[in-house]
C-alpha cells in the first residue's frame, strides 16, 4: 500500500514548541520529540530551544552518532513543505537559483556565457564530424 507523507509548513511545526508538545525540524523532516525529551542524552532544554525554527545546524553541531540518526526515524512524523521556508532558511542551492533568476551578477553572466560557448563549440564539432 502506498504511504502518504504528511507535509507541514514551518509555521505549523513551530506552533508545537512546549514540553508537552515539542516538534523539531531537522534536514527538512519534522520530528515529534515530546516523548523523547526526558530520554535525550543531550538534555531536554536543547530540544526545547530548537523548536520553532530549522534545528538542522544545532543538530549537526552536536555531532550526533549514526545510532542517534537511526533513532530519529522513530520520531519522524512528516516532512517540511520546502516552500514554507523563509529566504534565510532556504538551502544554499535554492538561494543561488533564486538569486540568479532575480538578480544575476556579472559572475552569473560569465558562467552562463561559458555554458553557451561550450555547448555551441560541442555542437559545431559534432556537425563537422558528420
Ligand atoms: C530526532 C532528534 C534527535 C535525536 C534522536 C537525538 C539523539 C541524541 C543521542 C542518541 C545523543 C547521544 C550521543 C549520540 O549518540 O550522538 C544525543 C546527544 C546530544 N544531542 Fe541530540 N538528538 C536529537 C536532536 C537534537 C537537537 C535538535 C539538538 C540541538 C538543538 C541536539 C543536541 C544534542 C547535544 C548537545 C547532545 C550531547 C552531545 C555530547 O554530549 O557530546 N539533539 N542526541
Amino acid at each position: 500500500m502506498p504511504t502518504t507523507t504528511k507535509i507541514y509548513t514551518l509555521q505549523q511545526a513551530s506552533e508545537h514548541n512546549t514540553r508537552d508538545d515539542c516538534w523539531v525540524v531537522i534536514h527538512g523532516k519534522v520530528y515529534n520529540l515530546t516523548n523523547y525529551l526526558d530520554e535525550h542524552p543531550g538534555g531536554d532544554d536543547v530540544l526545547l530551544t530548537a523548536t520553532g525554527r530549522d534545528a538542522t545546524e544545532d543538530f549537526e553541531d552536536a555531532g550526533h552518532s549514526n545510532s542517534a540518526r537511526e533513532l530519529m526515524k522513530d520520531y519522524c512524523i512528516g516532512e517540511l513543505d520546502p516552500f514554507s521556508h523563509t529566504e534565510k532558511e532556504q538551502t544554499g542551492l535554492v538561494q543561488k537559483i533564486l538569486h540568479v533568476c532575480t538578480a544575476p551578477t556579472a559572475q552569473d553572466w560569465v558562467v552562463l556565457a561559458a555554458i553557451v560557448g561550450v555547448s555551441v563549440a560541442a555542437g559545431m564539432l559534432y556537425l563537422r564530424r558528420k
